[in-house]
């Protein structure tokens, strides 16, 4: 375990490595192309997020040049951070604290002319569901209309235009005082557009997340927004394949995977999944997971017959974003703060359906078909056997 956090950067490690026109060949083979296209970043916006302790990095995913349509440039930044005081603390402060660091980040991505920002899983208090303690975890629960995590990022929104992607830990008084884990969507007056409710809830590892909340009720929304079509699929969905092709098939050209995840149960995963997702469905994919090792004040036990212990794994960080092509950027750190600006031509969604034809050679109606059997009691699997 030490030794995996201590890994920073797999990049890193990969670039230090290699010469040269290894790097060269390592990244058209891996990445999908030869250099990363870095986007200048202003030296001040540099100066600043060292001064806060973040990383920052950009880069381009460009369009081919179209006759009838302009390009549709928009400016993506997914933040990646740990949590800033420690779990014994009273829960405002620890949201306070929070918020402060949350603040220069959001600051920097706006003078970067950043037009869609999105938080990571629960980004506004620790990942406490390991614990299965009710109190005081459930008391991060904050409403989706006009909870202090709305209140705190509307003014950014208003102020700079953006939109911004809140995953929270939702409490729905209208029903019943019920709490849910959802993404609210903030437009760029500063205004709630809608939300998603977290489809896949995991019951893996320490993920004891079924303890505190229920599978969404939203289905799969697509968010137009004034800089294009999002959407938003929570940490565990992203092993779910139609779960990605349900917000390609109601239209998204940005899906996001707000995350939660720790090394030893999903790295090697991390990678793949989203990358997958978006070569499969034609559309980008941003992956954000959170950073750092959170112990909490009371032992826990991970149902394995290990010790109980007072730490969640770490969480490494290591978000990025593939375009429909399947290219990546390379990963944010494994251990630290950091806003990853991308540069995203949505032309690029179309072009690429037209080139693979993966939206056109879908066979949904088989499928539907088919899944309309297979969930009926008296199914019988179409396998075929030998006489
Ligand atoms: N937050 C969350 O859903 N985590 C589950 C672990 C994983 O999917 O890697």
């Amino acid at each position: 375990m030490a030794k995996s956090v201590e890994l920073s950067s797999f990049d890193n490690l990969v670039a230090n490595s290699l010469t040269e026109s290894e790097l060269e060949e390592f990244n058209r083979i891996y990445y999908g192309r030869k250099d990363h296209r870095f986007v200048q970043i202003n030296k001040s916006n540099i100066e600043f997020a060292k001064h806060n302790n973040f990383d920052i990095a950009a880069y381009d995913f460009p369009a081919q040049k179209e006759e009838t349509r302009r390009p549709r440039i928009v400016k993506v930044g997914i933040i990646q951070h740990s949590i800033a005081i420690s779990t014994d603390k009273p829960i405002v402060e620890q949201r306070q604290s929070i918020f402060d660091k949350i603040r220069n980040i959001i600051i920097a991505a706006a003078n970067e002319g950043v037009n869609i920002i999105c938080l990571q899983e629960a980004w506004s208090m620790p990942f406490a569901f390991c614990t299965r303690e009710k109190q005081p975890w459930c008391e991060f629960a904050e409403s989706a209309i006009d909870g202090p995590s709305v209140q705190f990022l509307k003014e950014f929104s208003a102020k700079y235009g953006m939109v911004i992607i809140s995953p929270i830990l939702e409490r729905d008084k209208i029903h019943g005082d019920t709490i849910w884990n959802t993404a609210v969507v903030i437009n760029e007056f500063g205004e709630v557009m809608g939300k998603h409710r977290k489809n896949h809830i995991p019951r893996v590892g320490d993920f004891n997340e079924s303890t505190y909340y229920f599978e969404g009720n939203t289905g799969h929304p697509v968010f137009e927004t004034k800089f294009g079509k999002i959407a938003i699929n929570i940490c565990y969905g992203r092993h779910h394949p139609l779960n990605w092709l349900m917000f390609g098939v109601n239209g998204a050209e940005i899906v996001f995977n707000p995350s939660a995840t720790v090394s030893g149960l999903s790295e090697h995963l991390w990678s793949v999944e989203a990358r997958n997702a978006a070569i499969a469905n034609s559309y980008y994919t941003c992956s954000i997971n959170r950073v750092g090792t959170e112990k909490f004040p009371n032992e826990f036990t991970s149902g394995d017959g290990l010790p109980a212990h007072k730490e969640f794994g770490h969480f490494y960080g290591s978000s990025y974003v593939t375009a429909p092509d399947g290219c990546r950027t390379p990963g944010l750190s494994r251990n630290k703060d950091g806003l990853l600006i991308t540069q995203l031509d949505l032309n690029k969604c179309r072009q690429i359906k037209d080139k693979w034809g993966f939206t056109m050679t879908q066979r949904l109606d088989l499928y539907a078909e088919s899944l309309k059997k297979a969930v009926q009691p008296e199914y019988e699997c179409q396998v075929i056997k030998k006489k």
